[in-house]
């Protein structure tokens, strides 16, 4: 294809970008992995990108309704929403997911189904430390966790296998919202994506 060709076939005629990506968004409750997701969504949008958040709590609502919080079920969980985002990222929208994903076997899987297609896929490690998210405790787990109310949680009595070698590594607690967004963004760029 040549490079006025690929030009094309890269813009809608509305003008929207259509460089399909999957960003997985992975870390523990309230590390700030759904706050970036919407910073970054808005700023994409606003360039023109054709952009969807996968936002693990409506995800739980209705494709993934019935699954609780077992190895089993995140695994099936995870799986559900990384066959969603590929198909968005393969037909041309940047899939922004906002998703634990505690398991490694469980992010490979689905970073091995981007590469099996050629669909872009980004992960990022929203790496704020359990200190930090307790604190922040934007849903009260941690709370209910501590006062004997919940089990199983991420981080706390649940495992998170941390990512080896994320694309990026964010630090939350030393960072505003939109320097976070902005550092995916960078990447994105990087990368020829954005
Ligand atoms: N036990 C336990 N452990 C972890 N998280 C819990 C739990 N119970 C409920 N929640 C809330 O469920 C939200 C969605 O979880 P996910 O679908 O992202 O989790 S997973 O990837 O399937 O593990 C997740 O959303 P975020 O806080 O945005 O991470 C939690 O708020
Ligand atoms: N740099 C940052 N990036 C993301 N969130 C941040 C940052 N600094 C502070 N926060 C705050 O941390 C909280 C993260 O909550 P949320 O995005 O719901 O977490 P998660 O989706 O990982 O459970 C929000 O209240 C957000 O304003």
């Amino acid at each position: 294809m040549t490079a006025s060709a690929f030009q094309a076939n890269t813009e809608t005629q509305e003008n929207h970008v259509t460089t399909g990506a999957t960003v997985w968004l992975t870390g523990l409750p309230s590390a700030g992995k759904t706050t970036i997701a919407y910073e970054l969504a808005g700023r994409l949008r606003e360039e023109g990108h054709l952009v969807e958040v996968l936002d693990g709590d409506e995800i739980r609502e209705f494709i993934s309704a019935g699954l609780g919080f077992s190895r089993e079920d995140r695994h099936t969980n995870v799986q559900r929403i990384g066959f969603v985002a590929e198909l968005l990222a393969r037909n041309g929208v940047k899939a922004l997911v906002p998703v634990i994903a505690p398991y490694t076997d469980s992010r490979d899987a689905v970073r091995g189904r981007h590469q099996k297609s050629g669909a872009a896929y980004i992960e990022v490690h929203v790496a704020t430390p359990v200190e930090v998210c307790s604190v922040r405790d934007v849903k009260g787990l941690y709370a209910k966790q501590a006062a004997g109310e919940l089990t199983g949680l991420t981080g706390v009595d649940d495992p998170y296998e941390d990512p080896e070698s994320p694309d990026l590594r964010i630090e939350s607690q030393h960072q505003t919202v939109q320097e976070s967004a902005a550092a995916v963004h960078a990447l994105l760029t990087e990368r020829g994506l954005a």
